[in-house]
């Protein structure tokens, strides 16, 4: 498959997104199924590209309206898309000279029917490759929120939201660290094999494979193929899962004996490290609200071989009768903005809107108010997201207390010496940049008996 092949691809998936509204997981994924002869490299290659090119949007189109008369919002869709992932490979990608990226891009725009735009690109492109250096980006002093919202490419109103929340170096770390190449991290599935024995196995494969910062049953790993090439992966043997995720099931540190119900599970990484810490005793019923989402979980069950898990298609704003005061734990990782996972997803950032954040709030009390009901006395609600946004994390904890009979119970014994400093009185914020995981909130509240 040659460059210009995979150039197309890239643009076509960054059409899917930005245009489309397709999630950059998903448009990635479907090319990438679509076209499996790619070589291990182009694969990089185009993912590099739609991801980076995504990560940077407002930072490209920024420096494309200093060299074009035509401004990014007055463009074509596609002619837009060609520079802005031009414009990454000029300024993020080293290894590739200049003139093959104007070129390349002078062919993207003939084959997608451009011909007389050809020019214009490829005017714009050589001019910005000529004065990359020079490009004048927002005073940091005299206009802060601007300057982090091109630098890292963030909308302005995340800025300033955050700003109401923490100060300006944590919001710039933040940024920085939300822009950074995800990892992939994976979850050791200790019933079925020990961390030391799988991570020999991984390294048999010519996988690299990394410690995790937080647990001893979490690995970073890179450098493979498919994930579903990978023998360990296919034998249930791991569960992709960031390490701040897994913090859940630690948190909510179940006993072998407990009822457990996890009202938002799917695809099920909370669930299925439920059952493997009670060592496959406990009870837990995983519920979402559609056979598709629920689908999903039954699959990583079957994959991990895990057999204590009853799977429930069950909306969590509907009372059922059935389940109250009958859970010792309910776990609610209930849908957010995603704000803390954006360096896996970048595209949440440009999609999220502050009125979508609201009813998010909104659906967020209405589950917890419903689910709430289903802990038994003197039992465990656990409430996460994975986001880092205050209005749904620690105002919906404190709104949560003085409406239900519940109490915050002390985390700080059930996490590790380098998670200690970051509890709070029951509560847990992780940032991205603590440990280069995804952001995430957790929190536990025991119910009055
Ligand atoms: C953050 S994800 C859960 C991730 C999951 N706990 C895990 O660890 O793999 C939120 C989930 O809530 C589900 N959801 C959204 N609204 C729901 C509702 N009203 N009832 C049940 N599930 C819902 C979504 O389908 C999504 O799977």
């Amino acid at each position: 498959m040659s460059q210009i092949n995979t150039r197309m691809l890239a643009l076509n998936a960054l059409e899917d997104i930005t245009t489309n509204k397709v999630f950059s997981n998903k448009a990635l994924n479907t090319i990438l199924k679509k076209h499996q002869d790619l070589s291990k490299q182009d694969r990089a290659f185009l993912t590099r590209l739609v991801e980076g090119t995504l990560e940077h949007l407002i930072q490209l189109d920024y420096i494309i309206n200093q060299f074009s008369k035509t401004k990014t919002n007055k463009m074509k869709k596609q002619i837009l898309n060609i520079l802005r992932i031009s414009v990454y490979q000029l300024k993020y990608m080293d290894s590739i000279p200049d003139s093959a990226v104007c070129n390349e891009a002078v062919k993207l725009a003939k084959k997608k029917g451009f011909i007389k735009l050809s020019g214009f690109v490829n005017g714009v492109l050589r001019n910005i490759a000529r004065s990359l250096e020079d490009i004048e980006m927002p005073n940091e002093t005299s206009h802060p929120i601007r300057y982090l919202s091109v630098m890292y490419s963030f909308p302005e109103w995340i800025i300033q939201l955050w700003l109401e929340q923490y100060n300006y170096e944590t919001i710039k770390t933040m940024c920085q660290e939300s822009n950074k190449t995800p990892k992939t991290t994976i979850r050791c599935n200790k019933t079925l094999i020990t961390p030391d024995a799988l991570k020999e196995m991984l390294k048999d494969k010519n996988i690299i494979v990394e410690e995790g910062q937080l647990l001893d049953y979490a690995f970073n790993i890179s450098k493979y193929n498919y994930l579903q090439d990978i023998d360990a992966f296919n034998k249930g043997y791991f569960q992709i899962q960031d390490e701040s995720s897994m913090l859940v099931a630690e948190v909510a540190s179940p006993k072998e004996t407990d009822k457990i119900l996890d009202v938002c599970a799917a695809p099920g990484g909370k669930t299925t490290h439920l059952s493997e810490i009670t060592r496959q005793k406990a009870l837990i019923i995983a519920r979402d609200i559609s056979q598709e989402k629920t689908n999903l979980i039954q699959e990583n069950i079957k994959r991990l071989n895990l057999e204590n898990i009853r799977v429930e298609v069950w909306d969590a704003l509907i009372r059922d009768e059935a389940s109250i005061e009958q859970y010792d734990v309910v776990i609610a990782d209930l849908p957010c903005s995603g704000l803390g996972i954006i360096s896996k997803k970048p595209d949440i950032k440009y999609n999220v809107t502050h009125d979508q954040i609201q009813s998010l709030v909104n659906i967020q009390r209405n589950i917890l108010t419903v689910i709430q009901e289903y802990v038994k006395p003197g039992g465990t609600l656990i409430y996460s997201t994975c986001t880092i946004n205050k209005e749904e994390n620690d105002n919906n904890l404190y709104w949560f207390e003085d409406n239900f009979p519940y109490k915050r119970e002390d985390i700080t014994p059930l996490v590790s010496d380098k998670i200690k400093p970051y509890c709070q009185e029951g509560y847990l914020q992780i940032l991205p940049q603590y440990f280069n995981t995804d952001g995430f909130f957790i929190s536990k509240l025991r119910k009055d008996c």
